[in-house]
């Protein structure tokens, strides 16, 4: 089995961080070299993506390789991911030859594969991204799945070693209203990259918006490993007080998983309080912000908060090229690895 990039929980401390050193030799323009020269590979986006579908792009070129983007069930077949399924539906065609295919062009795939937020119990295995692991004999690279978000992860860890420096740092993962439900991936994968890290952790969200009861589990043993800590708190402010690190994410609630209407109810009462502002940002005597983006603006935060100095989401985004550039380097030979 290759190895694959699916979460940061499959990849040591050790790793983690000679990626992010090899992600800051590439944006310091140190390290020219090209491990992809002459291979291709393939980039399946099911959803739409900015950020991460014009970095993977670059980042491929600038490695010398050659990307092959692909959107299943607009302009590529829809695909069908159940093991022994009878394919007399909607799906075109089944994971197995879409690998089996892929894998004769390319040496690696990237995948983008957000949850349909319909079955908690189902979603929560992060099905589709594995399956494509279990088939595929070349490394998968998660661009976002139900659960997980890796890239992601790892360019906001190398943004906090960027802004504020080696060691432990405070960092808190605020829940903030969003009118959608939105996945879970985000706030799983920075908690998980964060405590892996030996970050101190404060997870900020109103109640019925807790993470899943594994990876909290996790969280914990991992946070205790690093000999670190995780809080979580029901009250919004309680996560700004001494915090050098504001994070934050909206995401729906698993216990509404399949009943979208319903979840909105739930969260309506949040709206005003659950907000990133200028106010609840003075508490924390100079920390930084952070969000993965797409952010709704005067809703997740405000403009205030955007537009000041503390903001880094433009910086965050950036690091995704150069990281992913040493996650490349490093499942495919060459610098970095
Ligand atoms: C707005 C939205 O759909 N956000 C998605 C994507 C975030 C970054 N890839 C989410 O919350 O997972
Ligand atoms: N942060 C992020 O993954 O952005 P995109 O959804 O635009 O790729």
């Amino acid at each position: 089995m290759p190895r694959h990039f699916l979460h940061t929980g499959d990849w040591t401390r050790a790793e983690l961080e000679r990626l992010i050193e090899a992600a800051f030799r590439f944006k310091r323009g140190e390290d020219l070299s090209q491990p992809l020269l002459g291979r291709a590979i393939a980039l399946v986006f099911f959803n739409p993506s900015l950020r991460t579908r014009a970095s993977m792009q670059l980042a491929v070129q600038q490695l010398g390789g050659y990307p092959i983007v692909l959107e299943p069930g607009s302009s590529s077949w829809t695909i069908e991911f159940r093991d022994g399924a009878v394919m007399d539906a909607d799906k075109t065609e089944h994971v197995a030859e879409f690998v089996g295919v892929l894998a004769r062009y390319c040496s690696g795939i990237g995948v983008r594969v957000f949850p349909q937020l319909r079955s908690w119990r189902e979603e929560r295995t992060d099905p589709i991204i594995n399956a494509f692991a279990r088939q595929s004999k070349v490394p998968i690279i998660n661009l976002e799945s139900a659960m997980h978000h890796p890239c992601q992860a790892m360019a906001d860890m190398m943004t906090i070693r960027e802004k504020l420096g080696a060691g432990r740092k405070r960092v808190a993962l605020v829940w903030a209203w969003h009118p959608k439900p939105l996945p879970m991936a985000v706030p799983n994968s920075f908690a998980l990259a964060a405590v892996q890290m030996g970050h101190e952790l404060t997870i900020a969200h109103p109640p019925g918006y807790e993470l899943d009861d594994d990876l909290v589990r996790d969280l914990a043993m991992l946070a205790h490993d690093a000999g670190t800590r995780v809080n979580v708190t029901h009250e919004i402010e309680e996560a700004f007080d001494g915090s050098e690190v504001i994070y934050a994410k909206s995401w729906g609630s698993r216990l509404f998983y399949g009943s979208p209407e319903e979840e909105l109810e739930m969260r309506a009462p949040y709206r005003q309080r659950w907000i990133v502002d200028e106010e609840k940002m003075r508490r924390t005597g100079g920390a930084i912000f952070m969000h993965c983006l797409p952010i709704r603006r005067n809703v997740e935060a405000t403009d205030g908060v955007l537009n000041s100095p503390a903001s880094v989401v433009i910086d965050e985004a950036e690091n995704r090229l150069h990281i992913q550039k040493a996650i490349l380097a490093r499942l495919f030979g060459g610098a970095g690895s």
